[in-house]
């Protein structure tokens, strides 16, 4: 069993969902994405998404095409961020980190050497946010072949066929996208995402996660109702950019931010 599965698996048992942050790493610099990392995890966070900066993120609204670029500033290459894992672990054995990124730095590594230094740093899972789909059966193997979960971004136009096919190259979990647009915009429709994932609850018995829009505890608890999880990014990641002066504030301000998240998703349990 997968970490992303033993986690999941143990918060059900529970009755308790999942609390997903996401950070870019590398912002606001290399230095301290372990910390935060961290400090996730003790506000907390279940698991980890951590994104590769990448120059062109294509589905990031500004807040994170902002961080991304303040990690490039400082020259976060892939297996920097790799490194920043392996870090983590030293401390953490038990929080699974799913990287998140685009496909370009991944493929100029070479698939195959991506996938084999991500286990080597203590990686959980890849999230390929512009694999094309027909490629998806090609690249899941590679890592699945290795316990390293691949998993696969479901949007609201994606059809039911698609769904079947997706969730059949996805492992650990699957995160359906609240929205169409990019990151950090847009508003989510609770009672539309409670209809949209009680159907995809009927076409795979993966968990499913939700993100796109959530910024603040009601609306963790309100989506944690009718999910499997939560994926919080850009209110963290504006966070970030607003506190970058002072690490011991920043910490402070992206525990003070998640706690509460945990807090009503744990109301949810009793
Ligand atoms: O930022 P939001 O609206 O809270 O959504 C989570 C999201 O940031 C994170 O999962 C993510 C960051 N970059 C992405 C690109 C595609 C899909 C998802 C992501």
């Amino acid at each position: 069993m997968s970490r992303i599965e033993g986690v999941l698996k143990a918060l059900k048992g529970q009755g308790r969902k999942a609390l997903i942050p996401y950070i870019t790493a590398g912002d606001p610099h290399p230095d301290l994405t372990v910390d935060l990392m961290h400090t996730l995890v003790s506000a907390g966070a279940d698991i980890i998404e951590l994104g590769v900066p990448f120059s062109d993120p294509m589905a990031d609204g500004p807040v994170i095409q902002q961080a991304c670029e303040r990690a490039l500033v400082h020259g976060t290459s892939l297996r920097q961020v790799l490194g920043m894992v392996k870090t983590f672990r030293e401390k953490d054995n038990a929080t699974p980190v799913v990287l998140m990124g685009y496909l370009n730095p991944m493929e100029a590594m070479g698939q195959e050497k991506f996938a084999d230094a991500a286990v080597d740093a203590g990686v959980d899972g890849i999230l390929t946010v512009d694999l094309p789909p027909e490629e998806a059966d090609e690249v899941a193997p590679l890592f699945t072949a290795r316990n390293l979960d691949a998993i696969f971004l479901l949007a609201p136009t994606t059809t039911d066929d698609r769904i079947r096919a997706i969730s059949e190259h996805s492992s650990g979990y699957v995160y359906y996208v609240s929205f169409k647009g990019v990151t950090g915009a847009g508003k989510i429709d609770v009672d539309e995402v409670a209809s949209k994932v009680s159907h995809i609850h009927e076409l795979t018995a993966l968990p499913v996660g939700v993100g796109f829009g959530i910024r603040d505890a009601a609306t963790a608890a309100a989506v944690g109702r009718v999910s499997d999880g939560v994926i919080v990014g850009s209110v963290l990641v504006d966070t970030i950019a607003r506190n970058q002066a002072d690490p011991d504030q920043l910490k402070r301000a992206l525990s003070d931010l998640l706690h509460p998240m945990r807090e009503a998703l744990d109301s949810l349990a009793s």
